[in-house]
């Protein structure tokens, strides 16, 4: 029987909560994920983006909430929906003595229908390195071959947990990009990563997690379009910081760098320029030039600092 999901939903979590023990690591947490979208979980250490990501591969139960993987709960029909995942795994166990291209080979002969070794191979960046044995491939290439060993099965919802750690810049570039053609061939990919600049370049959406809960979620445009602008200037010599002017109700955060003081205001979204006009007629009615005044949209880390990074 071919199972598909009712409502073109890959992945549906609602309420989700995980405990060990008395400790809640997941606390309630809810989101979608459509067919063929990359979404990015992102946080802190022990945010519980890998429990959440356990759960939706079926390891374990949910302790409350609701979850649906390829329309069937992932832990209870595990047995029909584990073959249709794709799992890179944290460290694969190799056999030390394999070659790369026997290790495929061998994980070839556990699933039903495999792509061929060398189009995984060809994946995974990995055909120079089809008669080296896996005890001698760098800490790269092994999380390459992991990645290699979850795509043999042809699966419709690649789990990607912290991917590109331990690469070396140019693999970390080349594994990107395998998985952006992965996406844009229409497989569907749930990724945790430490690296925003990933999230920035992969996700269609994303959640960023704290202490088990979302904090923020969308597309990376809304997840920074949200938090407003940022106007920056020199605090002009002389002038008391308890001089300068609030912009739309925003007042200064200042910082100093090397005795120079620099004002920044966040300003709500569609307030910017509102705002830059009533500074910069602020600084001409006081004959005042603003040295270094730069605009610029949040990033994705300042969102990330400001919702899952700030001191507890
Ligand atoms: N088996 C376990 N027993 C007890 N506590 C656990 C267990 N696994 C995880 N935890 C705790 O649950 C919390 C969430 O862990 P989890 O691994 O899901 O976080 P994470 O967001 O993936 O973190 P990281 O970015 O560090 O990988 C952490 O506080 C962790 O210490």
């Amino acid at each position: 029987m071919e199972i598909t999901a009712a409502d073109g939903v890959a992945v549906r979590v609602r309420e989700l909560r995980q405990r060990y023990g008395e400790f809640e690591a997941v606390a309630g947490v809810s989101f979608d994920v459509a067919h063929g979208e990359l979404f990015a979980l992102l946080g802190t250490n022990g945010a519980g983006k890998t429990t959440t990501m356990e759960t939706l591969e079926g390891h374990r139960a949910a302790h409350a909430g609701e979850v649906r993987v390829l329309g069937r709960d992932p832990y209870r029909d595990r047995r029909d929906v584990r073959p249709r995942l794709g799992i890179m795994l944290q460290e694969g166990g190799f056999f030390a003595d394999l070659t790369t291209a026997e290790t495929i080979d061998h994980w070839r002969g556990f699933v039903p229908d495999p792509r061929p070794r060398d189009e995984l191979l060809e994946l995974a960046g990995l055909r120079e390195q089809a008669r080296v044995r896996t005890r001698q491939l760098s800490g790269g290439q092994k999380r390459r071959l992991d990645l290699a060993l979850a795509l043999a099965g042809r699966p419709e919802i690649l789990f990607l947990d912290e991917p590109t750690t331990g690469m070396d810049p140019e693999a970390r570039h080349a594994t990107r990009r395998t998985v952006a053609e992965l996406v844009r061939d229409g497989l569907t990919v749930l990724l945790t990563t430490h690296y925003l600049e990933e999230a920035e370049l992969l996700a269609d959406r994303l959640a960023i997690m704290h202490r088990g809960r979302i904090v923020a979620s969308g597309t990376v445009a809304e997840v920074v379009g949200g938090h407003g602008d940022r106007v920056r200037f020199r605090v002009p010599a002389g002038l008391p910081v308890a001089d300068l002017p609030l912009l739309r109700g925003v007042a200064a955060g200042i910082e100093v760098d090397a005795g120079h003081a620099t004002a920044t205001y966040t300003l709500p979204p569609d307030d910017l320029q509102a705002g830059v006009y009533g500074l910069l007629r602020w600084a001409d009615e006081r004959g005042l030039t603003l040295s270094g005044l730069r605009v610029d949209s949040a990033s994705l880390e300042d969102v990330f600092l400001s919702t899952a990074g700030a001191p507890s």
